[in-house]
């Protein structure tokens, strides 16, 4: 057997709680043969020795069932050294942030963020790139939320990324939108604290390895909260600006302050707040009531000096329209939260000249 063929083994060696395996997740470092069989060298930024020796055992049991011997399987745990960076890392006085790199594919690059989860993030990043494409933008759509990808339904994308190879995927695309999901990499029911070392080998693949084409806007949906995370998320490209989502109540709004914070940090603007389930509109009689309270965006985008970009009403159309995997600014576009949506976007556009 030769190393490519051992190569094509490791390529059935899923790493635990993926569909993807060690070979497309860029692991595999070096395979070289002794005497004693193959040695296999990994680069897994992981600290989980439980999760480790699982993986080697897995390697060990693949190739041992193709009538080859592993003879060590190593495993380095530290983070691989990124082509061009200075290996001794950046200088003491130096502002992290002036390595933030321009995404290359995109004219502009906003990331939909919220300070808790279940305020309807998703919901507003996939309606809101529907509303730029139907004005003419060519948009993408990057679903970051490592805890909860929903992109993949909320879009009703049934034929995954294409990959070629560890270095060619080619994304999903729906509706004319582009689209990238931890979803499609993520097996649902894996443990979310398995997931945490694989986020920016995922990120850095989605940005590098992604053959994307040419696009106005590439809108990001990060994960809920402002932790650390999210923090290094958006430190990998500079981002044009953060949209943070809100409902009405005060406990969320109090975590706009810190989503704020946070994009404050990272030298990115908030380009504003849009306040999703701001009221519902009865389906029989279409009456509006303010169930949680009224105003509350309006208040913390004053206080913020950012401003309010428009309100989601909480209908069952919007609902019902994702769960049957097409946002409603598709499905109903002359519905107010479509037009709502529209408006937002309007205002986006103005605020990102070509
Ligand atoms: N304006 C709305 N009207 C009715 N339902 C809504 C509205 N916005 C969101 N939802 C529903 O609320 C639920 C949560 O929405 P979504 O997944 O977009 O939230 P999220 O903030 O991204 O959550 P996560 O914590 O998973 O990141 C979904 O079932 C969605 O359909």
């Amino acid at each position: 057997m030769n190393k490519e063929q051992v190569m094509n083994i490791l390529k059935t060696v899923n790493y635990p709680g993926f569909s993807r395996n060690l070979v497309d997740f860029g692991m595999v470092r070096d395979i070289e043969e002794s005497g004693e069989g193959w040695t296999i060298r990994l680069n897994v930024v992981s600290k989980d020795e439980e999760k480790l020796e699982a993986l080697r055992k897995q390697v060990i049991e693949a190739l041992e069932e193709k009538g080859e011997k592993a003879a060590h399987v190593l495993i380095d745990t530290k983070p691989a050294q990124v082509k061009g960076q200075n290996p001794s890392g950046p200088a003491k006085d130096k502002n992290p942030f002036d390595d933030q790199k321009r995404f290359e594919y995109a004219d502009h690059v906003i990331a939909v963020a919220s300070g808790k989860g279940g305020v309807g993030k998703s919901t507003i990043a996939a309606n809101l790139a529907m509303a730029l494409a139907r004005q003419g933008k060519s948009v993408g759509l990057m679903d970051l939320d490592v805890y909860g990808p929903s992109v993949p339904t909320l879009f009703g994308v049934v034929q995954p990324p294409r990959v070629e190879d560890e270095h060619t995927i080619y994304p999903a695309e729906k509706y004319g939108i582009q689209i990238m999901s931890f979803g499609f990499f993520i097996e649902q029911d894996s443990p979310v604290i398995w997931r945490g070392p694989l986020v920016m080998k995922l990120v850095t693949q989605f940005l590098n390895d992604v053959v994307w084409k040419p696009m106005d806007f590439l809108i990001l949906d990060l994960p809920p909260g402002t932790g650390d995370v999210q923090l290094s998320l958006v430190q990998q490209l500079k981002l044009d600006g953060a949209v943070i989502v809100t409902t009405p109540q005060d406990l969320a709004l109090a975590d706009v302050k810190r989503g704020a914070n946070m994009f404050e940090k990272v030298h990115t603007p908030v380009l504003g707040i849009v306040e999703n389930m701001s009221y519902f509109v009865c389906p029989h009689c279409g009456k509006e009531s303010y169930i949680f309270s009224k105003g509350g965006g309006d208040r913390e985008s004053r206080r913020l000096n950012v401003p309010l970009l428009g309100r989601i009403p909480l209908t069952e159309d919007v609902m019902n329209a994702s769960d049957t995997g097409c946002p409603i600014v598709e499905s109903a576009p002359d519905s107010e939260p479509a037009k709502n949506f529209s408006e937002i976007a309007t205002s986006l556009i103005k605020m990102l000249p070509k």
